[in-house]
């Protein structure tokens, strides 16, 4: 895909949105392999775990009951006790509004390359047949440290970069929580899942723009995936419904919960749980009336480790559902290039 080709998809957003103007038809969704657009699904089954709890006694029984059931059926929870208060969350949305409300020209000084995912832009063009997401986003990768690429990160607003720094520092700590009471609940040691991820674990954050829409029975924000990470965490918009995971075949809504984190997991992490704990398929709907922002913190381990089924989770009953890889991005970016379900081309 050439340039003006790849720039010209995220202009036709910007202008047709500011036109009232039906999408384009690159944006038409015309099969649907995973069920129709709904905007009103009904809401999921997704607990709200206290992290807090996690160092009580008395609770931390029920918490982590709590984390074993959601993740092995939809996997995926909201949690809330995670140790950032409400005015930072607000802090770390108004930035990335601030960002997106640039002059197009100021936000494309941080433009991705063309066949580079990192920067801001919209999809990269990988077929002919692809149908592009309504959505801008601004991808930067924030660990490990020395892979920052800060001519990328924005200049605007001033506070930007100390505020993504921090909430990376902060979403670093709250993974590691996590990772350990994952193991927990699977009666593992703590650094079952830890010791795969290695010390340079990666974080990238995605943040996630999604105009309004005249159709959004016709369109994606994002198309149906599972993510690619070990473990993903969302800060939703503070008012604004989009978000939707597939449980058993039938879509349903993850509801706003302003200071909560939604916690999803990624297809790495189903592999170390040798398949008990899913990473769910979920995709995201625009609506008509009002913009929706999100900002996605994907961390997996690091590329070179080699990750697989922890031993103490395979048996005669449970076989070695999946082999041990390395790189699993670069396989997970060739079979979404190719079609192909990432996970099912892992299997032992
Ligand atoms: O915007 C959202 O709620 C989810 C975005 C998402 O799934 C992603 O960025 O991978
Ligand atoms: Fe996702």
């Amino acid at each position: 895909m050439d340039m003006a080709k790849a720039t010209s998809v995220s202009k036709t957003i910007e202008q047709m949105v500011t036109h009232s103007e039906q999408p384009s038809s690159g944006f038409i969704v015309k099969e649907t392999k995973f069920g129709s657009i709904e905007s009103s699904p009904p809401l999921g089954p997704f607990p709200v775990i206290d992290m807090s709890l996690f160092s009580s006694q008395e609770h931390v029984g029920t918490e982590l009951e709590k984390l074993k059931s959601s993740l092995s059926s939809a996997g995926c929870f909201q949690v809330v006790g995670h140790g950032m208060s409400d005015s930072f969350l607000d802090r770390v949305r108004e930035v990335a509004v601030e960002f997106f409300q640039l002059p197009a020209e100021e936000k494309q000084k941080h433009a991705r390359a063309v066949n580079e995912i990192e920067g801001y832009g919209s999809d990269l063009v990988v077929s002919d047949a692809q149908v592009f997401d309504w959505c801008h986003r601004l991808f930067l990768r924030v660990f490990p440290v020395h892979r920052r690429r800060l001519n990328l990160w924005p200049q605007h607003p001033p506070e930007f970069s100390e505020i993504l720094n921090e909430y990376a520092m902060k979403l670093k700590t709250v993974t590691e929580v996590l990772s350990k009471a994952i193991a927990k609940s699977l009666n593992l040691e703590e650094y079952s899942f830890l010791n795969q991820f290695g010390d340079q674990a990666l974080m990238q954050v995605r943040f996630n723009f999604y105009p309004p829409c005249s159709r959004p029975d016709l369109v994606h924000g994002v198309k149906p995936h599972t993510d690619r990470s070990g473990i993903t965490i969302l800060l939703q918009d503070r008012e604004v419904e989009g978000l939707q995971i597939r449980v058993d075949g039938k879509w349903y809504r993850v509801p706003v919960i302003p200071h909560a984190l939604v916690v999803n997991l990624g297809d790495q992490m189903q592999i170390m749980t040798n398949g008990i704990y899913k990473s769910p398929m979920h995709r995201v709907v625009t609506n008509t009336e009002k913009l929706r922002i999100s900002i996605a913190a994907f961390t997996e381990p690091e590329p070179e480790n080699e990750i697989g089924p922890v031993d103490q989770l395979i048996d005669e009953q449970r076989p070695k559902l999946y082999r041990n890889v390395r790189n699993y991005g670069a396989i997970n970016y060739e079979c979404y290039q190719k079609g192909l379900v990432a996970l099912d081309t892992v299997r032992a």
